[in-house]
């Protein structure tokens, strides 16, 4: 028993975070295998025993795409494990899109007290009845009781007056020129009443462990007393975005572009779980980056740009120096091949995104995803598939991630879906993983939803 586990009171369910994590599915099974189940091989290290491969000077091998996921997953239990992190007491405003990490047990019988279903007439006994002057109104004070014969306008959601037989629906009872109210129909009692604790009774639980925060969630909190939930803590990201030819406003010119990896990250990264504690822009210089990356206290530190080879690349170098671990270091996706995942502190892991804005959405859905989803404690999405409309070309040996919409049964692969564009990605509903060698129209296709077309959480830009 943890020392969550072991406390008493209240308390005494919350969970920590690796015990959420334990409670919610988490793994795409087989899909995503975990190298420690199947044992290490060249191209999937561990994180405790890093690629030899990937010291200064030697060369590195790429790591399967669905093995790059499984590591990153892992990476975030690992992260997980080590940061004991505690769970939050999220007022309900700010916890939208965290899971919980103590069950919803119900502060209240729902309802309260005894309430009118509909608007109309407590009534008492067999009619005609007499109607009292004053009628009852939600939130008002203890209605007297009914005497036999007696009637009381009421409103939906008022107290029910004891005694009370039924409630007449307003639409069921007329009043002859005496004022005697009569039915129009049966009247069976009980009808209309909404008896105390008709949904849950005090301590029922309402939620398990692990539920996701949704809107609904958030409402049936308040509805049972709760101003607050315990939940997972959010991960907190950082983003550093390199590139000295990036501009933030105004129209590319003399060779400079518009940056278009600030603007998209962060409400995609909040959509992953994450809370984002700061973008900011670091220019082409090694010692820069050093600085950004060595004084960041975010858990999860994502770069972009700078992740391949050339003269102004610094990620490499930096993490070297700093002696960060990388566990993936470029995947056999595109595009996004040159991604990598590196651990910088016990606790803290570093996403290295490609520049190229599509290359950099493949990072973020094959390392930053996962990781991320494992931090947050959230349930992996079960795999799906669905045709495709038109083949799609392979790369000989790599994963492709190609963006596509969803009409009818069928996937359609878009155009525009080069390394360095966004426009097809921005009309896209998936992103379809094609294997190596390239896929054939009505070739069953897994899909990556993508956060914005999702049913599910991937709607909470929170
Ligand atoms: N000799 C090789 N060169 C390159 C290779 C390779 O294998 N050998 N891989 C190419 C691939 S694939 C990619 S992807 C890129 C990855 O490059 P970096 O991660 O180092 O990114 P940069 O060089 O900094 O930028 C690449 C490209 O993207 C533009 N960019 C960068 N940041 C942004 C941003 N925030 N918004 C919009 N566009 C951005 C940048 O201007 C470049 O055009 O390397 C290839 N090269
Ligand atoms: O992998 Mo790069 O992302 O093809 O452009």
């Amino acid at each position: 028993m943890t020392p969550h586990g072991a406390r008493a009171g209240e308390d005494a369910e919350d969970l920590d975070v690796e015990e959420v994590l334990a409670l919610v599915k988490n793994s795409n099974g087989n899909h995503l295998p975990d190298p420690a189940a199947r044992g290490e091989t060249d191209s999937a290290r561990t994180p405790d025993r890093p690629d030899p491969a990937a010291r200064p000077g030697t060369r590195h091998r790429a790591t399967p795409w669905p093995e790059a996921r499984a590591l990153a997953e892992r990476a975030g239990r690992n992260a997980t494990r080590a940061a004991r992190r505690a769970p939050v007491s999220a007022p309900l405003d700010t916890a939208l899109g965290l899971t919980l990490a103590a069950p919803l047990d119900a502060l209240t019988d729902l309802p309260s007290f005894d309430t009118s279903a509909m608007d109309g007439w407590a009534v008492c006994g067999p009619a005609p009845w007499h109607v009292r002057d004053e009628g009852v109104l939600a939130g008002h004070a203890a209605p007297a009781p009914l005497t036999d014969g007696e009637a009381v306008r009421i409103a939906t959601g008022a107290r029910i007056p004891p005694d009370t037989s039924a409630v007449l629906r307003s639409e069921h009872g007329r009043t002859d020129d005496k004022g005697r109210l009569y039915a129009t129909r049966d009247v069976v009692p009980g009808q209309d009443i909404r008896p105390r604790g008709q949904e849950c009774r005090t301590g029922d639980q309402l939620l398990a462990v692990g539920t996701l925060v949704t809107p609904a969630v958030l409402g049936l909190a308040a509805a049972a007393g709760y101003d607050t939930v315990t939940a997972v803590a959010r991960a907190r990201a950082e983003v550093l975005v390199l590139g000295d030819e990036l501009l933030t406003q105004g129209l590319p010119h003399d060779g400079l572009i518009r940056d278009a990896l600030g603007p998209m990250l962060p409400p995609w990264l909040r959509a992953l779980g994450a809370e984002v504690t700061a973008v900011r822009r670091v220019r082409d210089d090694a010692d820069t980056l050093h600085e950004a990356i060595t004084t960041s206290d975010a858990d999860v530190i994502l770069t972009t740009g700078g992740t391949a080879a050339g003269p102004v690349d610094h990620v490499h170098p930096v993490l070297r120096r700093i002696g960060a671990e990388l566990l993936v270091d470029g995947v056999n996706v595109r595009p996004g091949h040159p991604m990598l995942l590196a651990r910088t502190a016990e606790t803290q892991h570093l996403v290295g995104l490609p520049g190229n804005p599509l290359a950099a959405v493949s990072g973020l859905l094959t390392l930053a995803e996962p990781l991320l989803r494992i931090l947050a404690a959230r349930p992996a999405p079960d795999p799906y598939t669905m045709p495709l409309r038109d083949a799609v070309h392979g790369h000989p040996h790599d994963t492709r991630l190609v963006p596509v919409v969803l009409r009818g049964d069928e996937a359609v692969p878009l155009h525009y879906n080069g390394p360095a564009m966004l426009r097809g990605i921005a009309a896209a509903d998936a992103l379809a993983v094609v294997p190596p060698g390239g896929a054939r129209p009505g070739q069953e296709t897994e899909l990556l939803d993508l956060p914005w077309a999702s049913g599910g959480i991937g709607v909470c830009f929170t």
